[in-house]
């Protein structure tokens, strides 16, 4: 038997893990612990990587295809000795570093992120997106079972759907549409769910899936048309903030510093999952563009994640500026299946991982406003 908890529900007959390669038990592998990170080029992953760096016994490895990340957000470690970027697969462009591909790869730690997580992006090319959530998994869980690694998947709100329980917690089967142009995304997060389930009851493989809720924070695709980044974005540049119909659709926003730590602490413990990582503060997208318009630097210090001496000057100045008040909110078209209320119920993760989010959500926009205006090259008139 496994001696890994499940969080209740699941994980009645697993079998023990695999004996990890004899390589693993060599003098040279014995100092450190070798982590892979699929999407690692992306927003959260990327954040996950200089976590994961700060420890020196950390190795980390990324296997990304670029859809949407980019090496920009790594190239503080590009030439590091403790990190490295892999292209495997073809000489095919498209396929390199594509987790549709078989990987090798002698690892002790699979953090599993890779998957387009914008609807617009993960509707744009949705049989990308299923191969990416069936396939990829597999082989990322093809991989764990051949080097005895541990795997966590990052998961989803979405596979509660459209939900009709609210708060949403992890015994929630969910209400999903099978064949809706979301389906790509949330339905392949389940089928992700179901291989990662069936690969720990069938082959011992040690799983953490965490079910990751609305996250924003810098380094978001700039156009990713996720709606903090889109608010954030059309502020600075004086754009009117588009609500999507009717705007009193709800969604709860994570602070990526805290989303990294829920991670790190589930994939360390004991428990499979799944467990919401999120935080329960909760807006509808009214408020949301509200606040984008009045937040204010109001802060006594910098939370964790915030690189920038700009905004720490400023913060420990005690400034108190807007992004912009005089920016006009709009109401346009909504896209198919929009849930129309998402909150995490998030008493499993503090109770089994000793987790809950620190940052609010007018501590962690002008973070964001910070580093967007940066990339965009406007600076704040004072
Ligand atoms: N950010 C959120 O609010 C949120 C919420 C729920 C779940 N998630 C999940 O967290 C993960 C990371 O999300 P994110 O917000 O950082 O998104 P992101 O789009 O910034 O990052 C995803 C990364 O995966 C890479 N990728 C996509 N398809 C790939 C493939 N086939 N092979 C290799 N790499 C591939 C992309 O290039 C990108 O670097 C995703 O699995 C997403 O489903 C995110
Ligand atoms: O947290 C999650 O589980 C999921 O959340 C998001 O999906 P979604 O909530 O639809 O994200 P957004 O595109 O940011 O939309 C949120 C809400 O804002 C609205 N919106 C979006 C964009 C915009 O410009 N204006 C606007 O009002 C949308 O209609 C929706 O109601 C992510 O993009 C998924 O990757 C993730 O898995």
């Amino acid at each position: 038997m496994s001696k890994e908890a499940s969080n209740g529900d699941h994980n009645s007959a697993a079998k023990a893990p695999p004996t990890p390669s004899p390589l693993r038990f060599s003098k040279f592998f014995q100092s450190n612990m070798r982590i892979l990170i699929t999407g690692g080029a992306g927003f959260i992953g990327s954040h996950l990587v200089d976590r994961l760096m700060e420890n020196e016994k950390n190795e980390v490895i990324v296997a990304d295809n670029y859809f949407t990340g980019s090496k920009d957000n790594l190239k503080k470690w590009i030439g590091h000795p403790r990190f490295e970027l892999i292209r495997h697969g073809t000489a095919d462009f498209e396929l390199c570093g594509n987790v549709t591909e078989p990987l090798l790869v002698e690892v002790d730690q699979i953090y599993h992120l890779a998957c387009p997580a914008s609807p617009i992006f993960y509707k744009y090319n949705p049989v990308k997106t299923i191969k990416t959530n069936v396939i990829g998994t597999l082989n990322m869980l093809g991989l764990a079972k051949r080097v005895g690694a541990r795997i966590l998947l990052t998961s989803t709100s979405e596979v509660y759907g459209d939900p009709l329980i609210h708060p949403q917690n992890e015994s929630y089967w969910g209400n999903v549409n099978p064949i809706g142009v979301r389906s790509c995304y949330d339905e392949g997060k389940r089928v992700a769910e179901t291989l990662m389930f069936d690969y720990h009851r069938q082959h011992g493989i040690e799983i953490r899936i965490a079910r990751i809720f609305n996250t924003y924070g810098p380094r978001m695709n700039i156009d990713d048309g996720r709606v903090v980044s889109n608010f954030i974005a059309q502020a600075i540049r004086n754009e009117p903030l588009t609500v999507q119909a009717p705007g009193t659709q709800t969604r709860s926003f994570c602070y990526v510093s805290d989303m990294v730590d829920g991670l790190i602490r589930l994939m360390e413990g004991e428990n499979t999952g799944p467990i919401n990582i999120g935080n329960p503060g909760e807006f509808t997208m009214i408020e949301l563009a509200e606040t984008v318009k009045e937040v204010s630097f109001n802060l006594s210090a910098s939370p964790p994640g915030c690189e920038s001496g700009l905004v720490y000057f400023l913060s420990v100045a005690h400034c108190f500026l807007l992004i912009n008040p005089e920016v006009k909110i709009i109401s346009v078209e909504n896209t198919p299946d929009d849930p129309r209320q998402r909150k995490p119920d998030i008493t499993k993760a503090k109770e089994l991982l000793g987790w809950e989010p620190k940052i609010k959500l007018r501590d962690g926009l002008p973070l964001m406003e910070e580093d967007f205006r940066q990339r965009l090259g406007v600076p704040r008139k004072n």
